[in-house]
């Protein structure tokens, strides 16, 4: 499974705890994240992660576009509800853009340990059927 991680500054370090406890389940899977996400969780855990731009400056777009074209399996998204972003257009659209796929995404610590553990058990199985649909679709 394709998987994103991002965190708004604020929840930098509940994300890096997240990732350290899951470690794992994530290293069997291929992970994407946000500029500083991605090297704050690398750097703490070793797991091997695709980096884009920051979110600020165009990240959340870039996974965005993996989105639209159902690339992206499942977005882990620890947003700060108390402080407004720059980008905040950007959030809002990766977000719409989970909606229009039917991507999971969660966006905060409660429902991520959800998402991990349905991970582990298979849930998200669904997401290669449509991938592989789509693969013999063209
Ligand atoms: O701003 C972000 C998401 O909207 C996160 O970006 P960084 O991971 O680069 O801090």
């Amino acid at each position: 499974m394709n998987i994103a991680l991002i965190a708004h500054d604020d929840k930098k370090s509940s994300i890096i705890g997240f990732a350290i406890a899951y470690k794992h389940i994530l290293e069997k899977h291929t992970l994407y994240a946000t500029g500083t996400t991605g090297k704050l969780i690398s750097d703490e855990t070793g797991l091997a992660i695709h980096r884009f731009q920051s979110g600020p400056i165009g990240g959340d777009q870039q996974i965005g576009a993996l989105i639209a074209t159902n690339d992206m399996d499942m977005v882990i998204f620890f947003r700060d509800p108390l402080t407004a972003q720059p980008h905040e257009p950007d959030v809002s659209a990766l977000m719409r853009l989970c909606d229009v796929f039917q991507i999971p995404l969660a966006t905060n610590l409660a429902s991520a340990e959800l998402f991990i553990h349905g991970l582990e058990r298979g849930d998200f199985h669904w997401r290669n059927v449509i991938k592989t649909k789509k693969d013999r679709e063209g």
